[in-house]
């Protein structure tokens, strides 16, 4: 019955040469039609069922900047379905999905020397002076970790030496930095080490290590701080005593300032994770309080600053008070031929991630995103994904979407392939703390499922067995795109990631290539060619898999307008999901405005197409008076806080044009892991 709603509702859409009164009558019709699948699935009042009209005619304007004319240049094919009725098939109007796109052109990723670096050594921990027991019991036992990694190598005996360092390795290396465990302490002596992590999710994740590392050493009691959580209860652990410290930067300083028991006087080690971020200027004032808390002390402080994307040039734009670099250890002679490699932006990625990138129009986004997802979830086994989208309402908006559209089970029990249920799971920083933390855990330990989420999940995240990363949005920067990719292929394991871009923007592929990373590409065809296994999303043309490949193609077409249908009438059938739609639309065009300026010549919010965009919100037009409320008003969301990023950008130019050098630019370098000494014990925060 719901199968045969469902056929009448898509041919009225497919209906060609229709007037445009007939147009919206049918489009109303479909609404109501679909409301009755919505109350089936979700009941709603009648006023939310009443508004599906907003259908106002989008003219298949132009994309405003015409696509990057590289040398070549391939069409995609723009011949209308219905020039295909000789098959015998009837007229199948395939909407404007697949006419008047922008053409695709060929993405030439430039031949880079990739960077990439073995993971594992020969040596186990026993070669390190470290104590017995810890070895045996917390590292093999506990955490069954026998090798070390090439960054552990490198980094364990300087820090055992005392000294400050600035680690940098490529993501899923392995950190360990709680191995400087002191065995004299007491839990009333207060942190002997404080970790600043930049976000929630994270500072549970270090926690936990931590709780696992020092598990046989009960006399040293690890704890966390962090956004979202109850002060009192934090208040209170503080009081009781906590050695290992893990905290977010914003939640530490409210501590600092507010809390009476938070002593730093034992303090010995300070660890800045993902370092770039925590020295970001977003976090600039919190770091001096901290700083200036645990300076107060006057104590000598190791300090370790690790990311895979920490450069030079990040440092010195944050106008750290980093004041010279200690060349007293033997083996880390200044070695000036090497500083040009090492201040490069050249970032590693793990040895075994296989990088792809798709050129797919915006009005295909979201079909091509869906193909995406039930190639890997539904044909596939024990894939696990990770889909970074710019901007936490369309998180929200496609989580709802996807598992009303895509979540829907066949209605003939006869499909020929093998296929899995969905399991969707989002993150974001709009959500509250105990369902992001439920999300997160619950996440790491799922065998198979997808989880959208916004950049909150983009760094330093274990999470185990992730397949593939797909950025449906793409990335900030380069560095981001590198954090976002090194969720998957962890620790030596093998991992894939698909980079998704409009024909506009297929010049990021260049900015990537600058930083060494390296994609191929896959075809936006062969990803839609999935729903051929899709029985739900078939054509209304008898689809026989002896006929020619143009009949094929054809019916690829046919299933994806079949399934954008499916996905527009959902939005379109009450007036909650069109708005949701609609903020999703906004919040993403907002995001769009916030690449730094480097990026703007590719990522323009004057380079989208309204019209193509709204599509891949399953919107039959763009809302009237959207470009006007981006452009002037773009600090009404939350999303807009990354609008401060381009802020930061130029702020990060001047300081670097004012400040004097900072860092001696005297590196060790083996590969792109590099350390390098620094001191800022001497100086305070002003
Ligand atoms: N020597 C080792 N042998 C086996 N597993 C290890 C070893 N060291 C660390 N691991 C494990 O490898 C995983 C990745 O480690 P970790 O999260 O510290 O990497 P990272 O380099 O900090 O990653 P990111 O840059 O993404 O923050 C963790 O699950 C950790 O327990």
């Amino acid at each position: 019955m719901l199968q045969k709603k469902c056929e009448s509702k898509r041919k009225a859409v497919f209906e060609p040469h229709e007037s445009s009164a007939s147009k919206q009558r049918k489009i109303n019709q479909t609404g109501q039609q679909h409301t009755h699948k919505q109350k089936l699935q979700t009941p709603r009042s009648p006023s939310q069922r009443s508004n599906n009209r907003d259908t106002e005619e989008n003219g298949d304007r132009r994309e405003k900047s015409a696509a990057k004319s590289p040398s070549k240049v391939k069409t995609f094919p723009k011949k209308a379905p219905e020039e295909h009725g000789d098959h015998g098939r009837p007229f199948i109007k395939t909407s404007s999905l697949f006419r008047n796109n922008p053409e695709i052109p060929d993405v030439l990723s430039p031949a880079v020397n990739q960077v990439k670096e073995k993971v594992f050594t020969s040596n186990t921990f026993e070669e390190l002076n470290l104590h017995p027991h810890l070895v045996r019991t917390n590292l093999n036992i506990v955490l069954n970790v026998i090798s070390m990694t090439s960054v552990q190598k490198k980094t364990i005996p300087v820090l055992m030496s005392g000294k400050d360092a600035v680690v940098r390795s490529q993501t899923g290396s392995g950190g360990i930095p709680g191995l400087l465990i002191d065995f004299f302490l007491q839990r009333s002596d207060g942190p002997l080490a404080v970790v600043i992590v930049p976000t929630r999710e994270l500072a549970l994740q270090s926690f936990q290590m931590f709780q696992k590392l020092l598990k046989p050493f009960t006399w040293i009691v690890p704890g966390v701080l962090m956004g979202g959580e109850k002060r009192k209860a934090e208040k209170a652990r503080l009081r009781k005593g906590i050695n290992v410290l893990i905290s977010t930067p914003g939640r530490l300083v409210d501590h600092i300032k507010n809390t009476l028991s938070i002593a730093f006087s034992a303090v010995r080690w300070l660890i800045l994770d993902e370092a770039d971020r925590t020295l970001d200027l977003g976090f600039e004032k919190d770091l001096t309080v901290i700083l200036n808390a645990l300076n107060a002390t006057g104590l000598a402080r190791q300090n370790v600053l690790l990311s895979a994307t920490l450069t030079e040039g990040k440092l010195i734009a944050r106008s750290l008070p980093l004041s010279r670099v200690c060349l007293d250890v033997k083996w880390h002679k200044p070695c000036p031929q090497a500083a040009p490699q090492a201040l490069s932006d050249s970032y590693a990625v793990p040895e075994r991630l296989q990088q792809h990138v798709v050129v797919v129009p915006s009005k295909l986004h979201l079909v091509c995103l869906a193909a995406f997802i039930l190639t890997k979830c539904k044909f596939e086994q024990r894939q696990k994904l990770i889909v970074f989208i710019s901007s936490c309402e369309a998180v929200e908006f496609l989580l709802t979407l996807f598992t009303a559209v895509l979540c829907v089970k066949p209605s003939t029990t006869s499909t020929k392939h093998t296929s899995t249920s969905l399991n969707f799971y989002r993150l974001h920083g709009n959500m509250r703390q105990e369902e992001r933390t439920e999300v997160f855990q619950e996440f790491s330990v799922c065998k198979t499922g997808i989880l959208l989420c916004t950049d909150v999940a983009a760094r330093g995240l274990d999470l185990p067995q992730v397949t593939w990363i797909v950025q449906y949005n793409p990335s900030v920067s380069a560095a981001e795109y590198v954090h976002r990719v090194g969720r998957t292929a962890r620790i030596g394991a093998q991992g894939s990631s698909l980079l998704f871009l409009t024909p506009s923007e297929t010049a990021f592929v260049d900015v990537l290539a600058n930083h060494n990373i390296s994609l191929s590409e896959m075809k936006m065809e062969d990803i839609l060619a999935t729903l051929m296994k899709d029985e739900r999303f078939k054509g209304r043309g008898k689809w026989d898999s002896k006929r020619s490949a143009a009949a094929f193609e054809q019916e690829v077409r046919d299933r994806a307008t079949v399934l954008q249908t499916d996905f527009e009438n959902y939005v379109h059938a009450n007036n909650e999901s069109l708005q949701t739609a609609k903020s999703a639309l906004q919040s993403f065009l907002r995001a769009y405005t916030t690449y730094p300026s480097s990026l703007k010549h590719i990522f323009h919010i004057r380079s989208l197409h309204l019209g193509h965009a709204a599509k891949s919100f399953g919107l039959r037009d763009a809302p009237q008076g959207l470009g006007s409320s981006i452009t002037t008003n773009p600090a009404n969301s939350k999303d807009s806080k990354k609008g401060k990023d381009k802020t930061f950008i130029q702020e990060e130019k001047q300081l670097l044009q004012r400040s004097p050098l900072l860092i001696d630019p005297w590196l060790f370098t083996t590969n792109t892991t590099f350390i390098y000494y620094f001191d800022f014990k001497s100086k305070h925060c002003h």
